[in-house]
């Protein structure tokens, strides 16, 4: 047994997987053998998702009854619509309604009863939460801007349907795309921290609404999944500074504030998603308003190349672009980190399934450092 302490267990080896591989030097991202890049320019979601799930893409003949089984399973319960309505009036936030409806469609289970270890019951169950998040998340904005639920569109997929719920209008062929890609680029990264979140309360054999939850837990904070909402609120902090976003940046880091959307446990170089995420959002400018992605652009010039932030290998991660994205999609900010979890349950599922299938409990261990012999005094001599 190694003594030795990985703080953060950086680098510690835990588990195989099939899934994703990263290349933190090269900014190299693959899914089961596929470049992200060529994933995210020649497939839909449902396919992304089919090839996490399944191990291979899809034929035609294949995805049409995967994607209608997806389609099939985006209702969610009325009791689910009314707690979505309690809690928009309670202003709670996007990212806790999603994790309280993720934890009730559990209740609403037709296979609640499946043995633990019957994994394509598992995967079932997995697909039933995947269709179901948007439908919640789009129904908790639509309560909080006072309007009713949209029905889910019985023609879209999963990304275009989720604009359609979102707004109540079908989304053109640019916003469904871009959406379509961002969820894409999201679905898988390794043990990441909420995906190895799920997998260590899949590990005890619980159930996938738990893992899932707990995923969302995970991905909820600043550090993780919760820093593309952080991004968009740095870029409009500076706008309203009225600074040039330079020295609002300089002055940032001379106060050793962290830049959200920059730096990765495993990238030493720029992630490959925030470079495609750069590519839309650049597009998107060009086509609206460009600001959002000058300034971003500009931070990432003076931030790499004037503070030399690259030679430390700190570089912008996919979360540093797709704030501007989303912005420019009209999505409400504290929207982005949800959206993220919409995606990332498909890699969550897999990972969960692909380590149960060669289950070992996932039990690591402390040093203790604390006092050995305190000496005991009852309650009342203390
Ligand atoms: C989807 C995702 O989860 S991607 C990541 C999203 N999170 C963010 O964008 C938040 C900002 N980034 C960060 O906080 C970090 O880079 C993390 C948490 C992502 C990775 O952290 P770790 O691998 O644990 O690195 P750690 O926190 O130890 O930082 C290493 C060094 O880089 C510096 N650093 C890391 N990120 C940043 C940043 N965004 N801005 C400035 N400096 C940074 C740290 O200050 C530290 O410097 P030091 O050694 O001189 O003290
Ligand atoms: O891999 C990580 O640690 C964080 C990340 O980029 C992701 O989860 O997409």
């Amino acid at each position: 047994m190694s003594d030795d302490l990985k703080k953060g267990l950086e680098g510690v080896l835990v588990a195989e997987s099939e899934l994703s591989s990263i290349d933190g030097d090269a900014g190299r991202l693959i899914y089961r053998g596929y470049a992200i890049e060529e994933l995210a320019r020649g497939t839909s979601y449902e396919e992304a998702l089919y090839l996490l799930w399944n191990g291979y893409l899809p034929t035609e003949d294949e995805l049409e009854p995967f994607a209608d089984a997806l389609m099939n399973e985006r209702e969610v319960d009325d009791t689910v619509l009314e707690t979505m309505e309690k809690l928009a009036a309670a202003d709670e936030r996007p990212m806790a309604a999603l994790r309280t409806a993720v934890s009730m469609f559990s209740a609403f289970e037709p296979e609640s009863d499946a043995d633990p270890e019957d994994l394509d019951a598992t995967l079932r169950q997995g697909r039933r939460i995947t269709a179901k998040i948007p439908t919640a998340l789009a129904a908790f904005e639509r309560y909080r801007i006072g309007e009713e639920p949209v029905d889910p569109h019985p023609d879209l997929g999963l990304a275009a349907n989720f604009l359609y719920m979102l707004t109540g209008e079908e989304p053109d062929d640019v916003a469904a795309e871009t959406f379509d890609q961002a969820l894409i680029l999201h679905a898988d990264h390794g043990l990441n921290a909420s995906t190895f979140t799920s997998m260590v309360i899949g590990s005890t054999m619980a159930d996938i609404y738990s893992a899932v939850t707990g995923g969302i837990c995970a991905l909820s904070g600043p550090l993780h999944g919760g820093a593309n909402q952080d991004v968009m609120e740095v870029l409009m902090e500076i706008d309203e500074s009225n600074l040039d976003p330079l020295d609002w940046v300089e002055q940032a880091t001379d106060e050793g504030r962290r830049i959200p959307g920059f730096g990765h446990r495993v990238y030493n170089v720029k992630d490959p998603r925030a470079k495609i995420l750069q590519e839309r959002s650049e597009e998107l400018a060009a086509e609206g308003d460009s600001k959002w992605y000058d300034i971003t652009s500009t931070i990432e010039e003076y931030l790499t190349e004037e503070k030399g932030l690259v030679d430390k290998g700190i570089a912008p991660n996919v979360d540093f672009y797709s704030g501007s994205v989303y912005y420019q999609l009209g999505i409400p900010i504290d929207m982005y980190t949800p959206i993220f979890a919409m995606s990332r349950v498909g890699g969550w599922i897999a990972h969960v399934l692909e380590y149960q299938d060669d289950n070992r409990l996932i039990r690591p261990r402390a040093r203790y450092v604390g006092s050995e012999d305190q000496g005991f005094v009852p309650l009342e001599e203390r």
